[in-house]
């Protein structure tokens, strides 16, 4: 069985794993001991602190596969961005060039560097391993993320992003970035990502081209890719726009990746999650159900086939699932088909 849950000091040696093979254009994953153990401190003081507004906390859950202990997958919520240090986009828009006199008439795309997700949640750092991308389990990593802002609102912000990867190649080189490093930094693009994921920022501020900048000047490669996935991301992003995200004209920095967004009440897997009372028995059926405990520390969420009636009061769950969530007869779990 594959059941999600909050990172554990333990799981250190997996998540070194993880970021050697997620490899770079992955910022907030990078190959930095030092920092990925105080990744795993601040999740665990994350779930472990009181609080009834979104601030610094980090949520970092791992899906593991039971059957091997094996774990496979990241994903993460930031509750609140921005908050302690500058968050960055360029927001895409129009200016109009026209002259009646002179009958011309040019509509014109500009990027204007902002930080307008300042204090927004996002959604990061979702990665699965090679062979685990089948059956639930890239919606289990996403979407039980979903249930778990339902469950402790207050935590979180009302407005839910998350920046999707831009389009680079296996080499690291992006053609935004290349428009950029020429220009303005002189640094690869690996070099700069890992610099931001590692939290040094400031160099964005000293170098990072500060006027807005006209999209039609940019070199022919750099504009075909603003607002483009990356060929790995397209699940995530597909998988978000089901869920209700939308993209408003933010684009990432270096890759001009799109940033999607939605208000948490629009969010699909949390307008239609409902609490329903556990019954142990013999559970069999043929609706994959996202399932969710509604803990904090010990917040635990799977995928199971079972047989869903939306309207019932209850949900019959297997001994071995309701085990895997920690709940028993009588409790209560949150659920809504995949
Ligand atoms: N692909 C990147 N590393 N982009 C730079 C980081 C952008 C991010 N929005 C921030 O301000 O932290």
């Amino acid at each position: 069985m594959m059941i999600l849950r909050p990172i554990q000091q333990n799981d250190y040696a997996a998540l070194l794993k993880i970021a050697h093979e997620s490899g770079h254009g992955f910022t907030s994953l990078p190959l930095n001991e030092e920092l990925l153990q105080k990744k795993i401190d601040h999740s665990v003081s994350s779930f472990a602190k009181q609080t009834s507004q979104p601030g610094d906390e980090g949520y970092l859950f791992v899906l593991e596969d039971t059957e091997t202990g094996e774990v496979v997958g990241t994903s993460a919520i930031e509750a609140a961005v921005g908050l302690d240090d500058a968050f960055y986009h360029y927001h895409l828009s129009k200016v109009i060039h026209s002259s009646r006199t002179l009958d011309v008439y040019k509509a014109v795309d500009i990027l204007t560097l902002c930080n307008d997700y300042t204090g927004a949640t996002e959604l990061c750092t979702l990665f699965l391993k090679d062979g685990y991308r089948k059956n639930c389990n890239g919606k289990l990593l996403s979407k039980a993320r979903f249930m778990f802002i339902k469950q402790h609102e207050q935590r979180f912000a009302q407005t839910v992003i998350a920046e999707m990867r831009g389009v680079s190649d296996e080499n690291g080189s992006s053609p935004f970035w290349q428009w950029l490093e020429e220009h303005f930094f002189s640094m690869d693009f690996p070099t700069a990502d890992y610099l931001t994921g590692i939290g040094q920022k400031v160099f964005i501020a000293e170098l990072m081209p500060k006027y807005p900048i006209y999209v039609n000047l940019l070199s022919k490669d750099a504009q075909a890719v603003i607002g483009k996935v990356h060929d790995n991301t397209r699940p995530a992003i597909e998988l978000l726009k089901n869920e209700g995200f939308t993209f408003n004209g933010y684009v990432d920095i270096f890759d001009a990746g799109p940033t999607v967004e939605a208000k948490v009440d629009n969010i699909a897997t949390i307008r239609n999650a409902k609490d329903f009372k556990v019954e142990i028995g013999e559970a069999s059926g043929d609706t994959m159900v996202l399932l969710a405990n509604g803990k904090l520390e010990d917040y635990r969420a799977t995928v199971a086939a079972l047989s869903f009636d939306e309207r019932a009061s209850s949900l019959i769950l297997s001994q071995q699932i309701a085990d895997a969530l920690q709940l028993q007869s009588g409790d209560t779990v949150s659920a809504t088909p995949v």
